[in-house]
């Protein structure tokens, strides 16, 4: 048995997978070997779903029917849109109001007792789960503005279909060709330590909401997805605090802050969905002629690569841009990680059956480094 420790995992191999590969030497990401550039610029979400879950890209026709059967399971029970607006009106958070909802969705999954080991039903589960966030989520926005749920249209593009179920008005075709492409390129990466949550729990031969809940949990954290949200909240501190970003950012260093939305375990240089996210800001700001958050942004990327952190390693990942895109479309800043996680979610499960198709449990061990022989004494003793 090996006994060398690997702090957080860093480089350890635990599964092989044809899913998804992270070159973090050169910034590029394949699902299934296509760049994540082409994709991002011709595959839609449903495209990428397919590919991820089914192993190669549609034909047209598949395609057609795989989008119509994801578009047929959106709508949920009245009972969840209850305690969606019942977390509304507690103050919970979309994040957390994610996790409960998809817990509860699992009373309602009419294949809840299939045998684990049947994949397909594994997989048909995934696929409502997926079909259903995107309902829970707007639904939960609406009701805390006080609006009631608007149902889904199964003509609508999994995108368009969110974006509407949050507004009430169809999206026009920049908005849902840009939220499509932000869908498109976080469905994987790896194993990231949410997909990586998913799967220790897929790997007990849990059922896929429990790995799918475990992945929401792990992607809320400030070091992982929920860096999107701390992003955007630096942008409006900087605005708010009237001061120069470079300022901003140099007193955030003094202070020993981390910068949100840069360094990546794997990347050591910019994250190309970040390369993809900033163009499409770029494009966003210069037809609505608002340059605010690409300036800033631009100038906090200037300021630490001049300062050698890039060079070291320490480069823009995927949610450095993706706040001021999400922002530019006038969706709310604790949305962002939830959006991430309905993208994700199509990661999740490709994950989970792939490992499931040859289980084994996952199971490392921690070096004790506690007491080895210490004398009980009873309660009254002590
Ligand atoms: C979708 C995603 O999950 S992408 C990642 C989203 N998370 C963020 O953007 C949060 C900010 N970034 C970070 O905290 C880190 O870069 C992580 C967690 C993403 C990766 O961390 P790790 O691989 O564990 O690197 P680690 O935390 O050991 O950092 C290595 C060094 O870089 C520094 N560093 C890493 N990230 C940053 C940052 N954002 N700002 C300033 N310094 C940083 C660390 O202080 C450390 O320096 P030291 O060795 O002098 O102490
Ligand atoms: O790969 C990681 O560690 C984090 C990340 O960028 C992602 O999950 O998209």
């Amino acid at each position: 048995m090996s006994v060398e420790l690997k702090r957080g995992l860093e480089g350890v191999l635990v599964a092989e997978s044809e899913l998804s590969h992270v070159d973090g030497e050169v910034g590029k990401l394949v699902y299934r070997g296509y760049d994540i550039e082409e994709l991002a610029r011709g595959a839609s979400y449903e495209e990428v779903l397919y590919l991820l879950w089914h192993g190669a890209l549609p034909t047209r026709e598949e395609l057609d029917a795989f989008a119509a059967d994801l578009a047929a399971e959106r709508d949920v029970d009245d009972d969840v849109l209850d305690t969606i607006q019942t977390l509304a009106d507690a103050g919970e958070c979309p994040m957390a109001a994610l996790r409960t909802a998809v817990s509860m969705l699992s009373a309602y999954e009419p294949e809840v007792d299939a045998d684990p080991e049947d994949f397909d039903a594994t997989r048909r589960k995934g696929r409502r789960l997926t079909a259903k966030i995107p309902t829970v989520l707007a639904a939960f926005e609406r009701a805390r503005q006080g609006e009631e749920p608007v149902d889904p249209d199964p003509d609508l593009s999994h995108a368009g279909n969110f974006l509407y179920m949050l507004t009430g008005t169809e999206p026009d075709a920049v908005s849902e060709e840009t939220f499509d492409m932000a869908l498109t390129i976080h469905a994987d990466h790896g194993l990231n330590a949410s997909t990586f949550t998913a799967l220790v729990i897929g790997s007990t031969m849990a059922d896929i909401y429990s790995s799918v809940i475990g992945g929401i949990g792990a992607l809320s954290g400030p070091l992982h997805g929920g860096a999107n949200q701390d992003v955007m909240e630096v942008l409006y501190e900087v605005d708010e605090s009237n001061k120069d970003p470079v300022e901003w950012v140099k007193a955030a260093r003094d202070a020993g802050r981390r910068i949100p939305g840069f360094g990546h375990r794997v990347y050591k240089v910019k994250d190309p969905r970040a390369k993809i996210l900033e163009e499409k800001l770029r494009d966003l700001s210069e037809s609505s002629g608002d340059t605010k958050w690409l300036d800033y942004t631009t100038a906090i990327e200037g300021y630490l690569t001049e300062q050698g952190l890039v060079e070291n390693g320490i480069a823009p990942n995927v949610d450095f841009y993706s706040g001021s895109v999400y922002d530019s479309m006038g969706i709310p800043m604790d949305m962002y990680t939830p959006i991430f996680a309905m993208s994700r979610v199509g990661g999740w499960i490709a994950h989970v059956v792939e490992y499931q198709e040859d289980n084994r449990l996952i199971r490392p061990r921690a070096r004790y480094t506690g007491p080895k022989d210490a004398s009980f004494v009873p309660i009254d003793e002590r």
